[in-house]
């Protein structure tokens, strides 16, 4: 069995962040352990509170599992601040362990979950040693301070984050104003770059879309897909995660993280090759 870590913050309410990683890497059949960075108060209607773990902590977590298991693939999801993401950048640096960055900045209610000057930090010093990068639209638009209006400005903004270093830039388009469809756009350093699309699901229950279709691409990276193999099936996981949403609390409800091995000879992507 290949095991996976997740470096983030923990979702008291259990549809994002760690919570949504573990379940996700369970569904896929890899073994996930963990790095907390740390701990949010937190339900479907938002997050009410948010408590730093030590960087020197996060460091011990992180040290503790490359001292003993053998990891085939790494995500980061909520860093918070750059002392964390300096410290996990460094020990990563010295690994070949396939790095997945979701450049979670902003929870669903608006409250932030990484601080303004940690922005810097994710560009600097994770981006150049990450494999693929996984920015929603707001993401992308802060990560190269442009604004996001059209295909042409999706496929300037991944060529700015390709510049830093990393080998792979998805941007999602989740946030984008298509009533039909979720596309979302990849491209690779070597210039090649699909569009991936499902249809866009009516829901108002997508809290921790992002962390799971990142989870479930860094499981799919970890059991050794191609990086290509592993973007589409993470997103027939989401997909599906989706369409059987479960309406849990009384806000965003979460994601159904089973659904994927219920149903997934039933999903299709469409790619249109670029
Ligand atoms: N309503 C929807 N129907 C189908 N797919 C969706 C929908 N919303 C988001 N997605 C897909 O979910 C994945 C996560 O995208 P999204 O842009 O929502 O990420 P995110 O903004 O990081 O998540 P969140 O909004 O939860 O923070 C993408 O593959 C996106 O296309
Ligand atoms: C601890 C934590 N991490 C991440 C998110 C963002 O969630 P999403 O996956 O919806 O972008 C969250 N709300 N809480």
């Amino acid at each position: 069995m290949q095991v996976v870590t997740t470096i983030a913050g923990s979702d008291s309410g259990g549809g994002a962040g760690i919570q949504a990683d573990l379940k996700t890497f369970q569904e896929l059949k890899v073994f996930g352990t963990t790095v907390i960075t740390a701990l949010t108060a937190q339900n479907t209607r938002g997050v009410s509170g948010v408590l730093p773990i030590e960087a020197a902590f996060v460091k011990q977590q992180l040290q503790a599992l490359l001292d003993d298991f053998s990891i085939s693939a790494v995500k980061t999801g909520m860093l918070f601040s750059s002392a964390i993401i300096h410290t996990i950048a460094q020990i990563i640096a010295d690994t070949n362990i396939p790095l997945i960055v979701d450049p979670v900045m902003i929870a669903k209610g608006g409250e932030s979950l990484l601080q303004q000057e940690a922005i810097d930090a994710i560009i600097h010093y994770l981006l150049p040693i990450a494999t693929i990068v996984t920015p929603n639209i707001p993401e992308a638009e802060t990560l190269t301070g442009k604004k996001i209006n059209t295909i042409a400005d999706i496929k300037k903004a991944a060529d700015h984050l390709l510049a830093t270093g990393v080998h792979c830039a998805i941007i999602k388009g989740g946030h984008l104003a298509d009533a039909t469809n979720a596309t979302d756009y990849v491209f690779f350093k070597n210039g090649q770059a699909f569009s991936m699309q499902t249809p866009r699901i009516a829901t108002k229950n997508t809290h921790g879309t992002g962390c799971t279709f990142s989870a479930a691409l860094t499981a799919f990276v970890g059991r050794g897909l191609t990086i290509k193999e592993a973007i589409i099936e993470a997103k027939k996981f989401i997909q599906l995660a989706i369409t059987h949403d479960l309406a849990l609390g009384h806000g965003h409800g979460p994601t159904n993280h089973f659904a994927y091995q219920n149903d997934k000879k039933s999903c299709e992507v469409t790619i249109y090759e670029s």
